[in-house]
């Protein structure tokens, strides 16, 4: 008989999560039926999805939700053999029972000296977001200027790596200097600590002085406001991510849009990364085949142990990762 431990949402998130909200529970799982797999999960993903997630698709009680990486330890299900892994919704929790639905087998061609956790990674949601986030809806050009927020996070980092391989000027911005000098390591062109700026208006043009034809916007907020008046004209933006307001209690009134979308002609399009699930196999092979020819580098904010999975996703919303934020059982 097999224990699973699981996270659960214990107490809906009022303002930025607490310990408190979380209770790890303990519960012994049946033994497996014909079809069925019993899996062992080995890195976890916390992401800033479930905290606006949490409060429209959960109720309390309920599992933590989270992508996974699990081994197959037991199989009545002769497309998941033991020792396959396999990429699933699973959650916060250390074991569990599939019938399949669901399971996305890791890609055949993985490669031995990887590590798996770039499944949710890299190679994986995140990556995912940033390719067709970037040449889908921001229909990037080369020789383009590209501005992404949260760069030194799992979707920024991948996003500002994509630009310069497609031939644009990146500009990134991230609340350390750490992250910022990192930005350069994995080739940003221009950089800065949104936290220390003086003027973020005198940031962005120091930065591209001829304003930004695509805007990856991981944050939203007042932000974004500023940034909307230094597109260029026909400019796009992907509207990502709004981090910045995801712990508010209490609804912001930021600036209208309409005037700078009018006169710069600007298109602003919100989009899911799931939109292109039937595309899932092309866009997981692009981002292998890069990572493979070093073209992409993988920064990765491991925590180990279960036990540490409410303080690595409270710590993702401080901003304490560098890179993709992964849970090691
Ligand atoms: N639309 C979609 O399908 C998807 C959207 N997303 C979105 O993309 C964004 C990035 O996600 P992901 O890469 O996984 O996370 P990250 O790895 O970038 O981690 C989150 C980062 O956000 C930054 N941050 C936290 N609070 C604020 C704030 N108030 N203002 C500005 N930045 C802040 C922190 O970095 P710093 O130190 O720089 O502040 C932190 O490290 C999120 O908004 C997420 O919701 C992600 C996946 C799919
Ligand atoms: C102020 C409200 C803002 C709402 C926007 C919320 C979130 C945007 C976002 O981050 C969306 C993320 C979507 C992620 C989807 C993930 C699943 O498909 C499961 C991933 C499992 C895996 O493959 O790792």
């Amino acid at each position: 008989m097999v224990r699973a431990k699981s996270w659960i949402l214990k107490k809906h998130f009022e303002g930025f999560p607490k310990s408190s909200d979380f209770e790890l529970k303990e519960v012994e799982l049946p033994k497996i039926k014909d079809g069925e797999v019993l899996l062992q999960t080995v890195f976890l993903s916390v992401d800033p999805y479930m905290r606006p997630y949490s409060r429209r698709y959960m109720k309390e009680g309920d599992i933590m939700i989270g992508g996974v990486v699990a081994k197959v330890v037991e199989s009545k299900n002769p497309t998941y053999p033991v020792g396959a892994f396999v990429v699933s919704n699973a959650g916060w929790t250390t074991h569990f029972i599939s019938s399949g639905k669901g399971l996305q087998l890791m890609l055949r061609e993985w490669p031995e000296k990887l590590p798996r956790s770039l499944a949710l990674g890299t190679i994986g949601m995140p990556g995912l977001t940033a390719y067709f986030g970037l040449l889908e809806v921001c229909r990037m050009k080369p020789g383009e200027t590209v501005l992404v927020t949260a760069a030194a996070g799992a979707v920024g980092s991948v996003v500002g790596q994509i630009a310069k391989i497609k031939g644009s000027k990146v500009v990134g911005c991230a609340g350390s200097d750490e992250k910022v000098a990192y930005l350069k390591q994995l080739g940003f062109d221009e950089t800065f600590n949104y936290k220390t700026i003086g003027s973020l208006e005198e940031a962005l043009k120091k930065a591209s002085p001829d304003g930004y034809d695509c805007y990856f916007d991981n944050v939203g907020g007042e932000f974004s406001s500023v940034v909307l008046n230094q597109m260029k004209k026909y400019g796009r933006i992907a509207v990502c991510g709004a981090i910045s307001l995801y712990n508010d209690t209490v609804e912001q009134k930021g600036n209208y849009v309409q005037i700078p979308m009018i006169f710069q002609e600007l298109c602003m399009e919100g989009f899911i990364v799931s939109r292109w699930d039937n595309r899932r196999e092309e866009g997981l092979k692009a981002l292998l085949k890069w990572v493979e020819e070093g073209k992409i580098k993988c920064p990765e904010h491991v925590t180990e142990g279960f036990g540490n999975m409410p303080a690595a996703f409270m710590g993702l919303l401080k901003g304490e990762n560098t890179g993709k934020a992964i849970i090691k059982v």
